[in-house]
């Protein structure tokens, strides 16, 4: 089995991870939308020096604070009998709401295994003035392609990834990301995934090839039929 194969099956089979309940990761949820709105702030602030030092040196002792009892690795959410793994990494970087750098992004799989997600990036994501970085647009798009994936029942690792930057993806306006799974062979999942604007328009289209890594099962990865 590859490292990130067994690295899975430790975590989300064996139990390696810290599993969180519900109201202890909505607490950290609460702490990570502070910390969102503070790199906000810190993006768009034109406070004096003073205060900027002032500020830095509240912030790093807030720090120290938080890293006074420190785990060795980013906590999972506990399992819900029935539901796929996917949802439980709560600090991932796109959908996770325990990671402050997460816009985040709540994916939604439809009865027909499609998935969607309803989302809007702050200017903290700007790339070209005015509009989206492609890398985050990426990102959101590699984690949207992964859910269809998943929710067809033939998850994996991403082992391809083709963009198309169609025009440019406007931030601090409602975006809708859609994704399906066309194509499943052995192992590898073809997937497909677009980003819409609020005016109708695909700003990004995407496809993807997932591999599920040798020795790994979907059902180890938590898919339910
Ligand atoms: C973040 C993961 C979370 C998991 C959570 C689990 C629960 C939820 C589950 C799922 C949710 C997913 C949501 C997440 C979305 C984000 C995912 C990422 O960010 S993943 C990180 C970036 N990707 C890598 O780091 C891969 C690095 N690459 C590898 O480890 C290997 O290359 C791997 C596993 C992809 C393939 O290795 P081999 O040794 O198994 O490959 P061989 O046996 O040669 O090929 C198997 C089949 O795949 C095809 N294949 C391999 N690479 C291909 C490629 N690049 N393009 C097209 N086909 C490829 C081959 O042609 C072959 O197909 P034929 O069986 O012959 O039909």
């Amino acid at each position: 089995m590859s490292g990130a194969g067994a690295a899975m099956r430790r975590v989300f089979v064996d139990g390696e991870r810290a599993e969180l309940d519900q109201p202890r990761a909505a607490e950290l949820a609460g702490l990570a939308a502070r910390v969102r709105e503070l790199t906000e702030a810190v993006v768009h602030t034109d406070v004096d020096a003073a205060e900027v030092a002032a500020v830095s040196e509240e912030i790093a002792a807030l720090t120290r604070r938080l890293a006074a009892a420190r785990r060795a690795a980013p906590p999972i959410a506990a399992p819900v009998p029935g539901a796929p793994h996917i949802g439980r990494q709560l600090a991932n970087p796109v959908t996770g709401p325990l990671n402050p750098i997460a816009p985040p992004v709540e994916i939604h799989t439809r009865p027909d295994r499609t998935v969607f997600c309803d989302f809007t990036l702050t200017s903290v994501y700007e790339g070209p003035p005015g509009f989206v970085h492609g890398g985050v647009s990426a990102m959101v798009l590699d984690q949207l392609l992964g859910a269809a994936a998943h929710a067809a029942g033939a998850p994996g690792m991403t082992a391809a990834l083709d963009l198309r930057y169609r025009r440019p993806t406007p931030y601090g306006v409602p975006l809708r990301g859609e994704a399906e799974a066309t194509e499943v062979v052995g192992r590898r999942t073809h997937t497909a995934a677009r980003i819409i604007a609020p005016d109708g328009t695909v700003t990004v289209e995407a496809t993807a090839v997932f591999v599920l890594p040798r020795g790994l099962t979907p059902e180890a990865l938590g898919n339910v039929e």
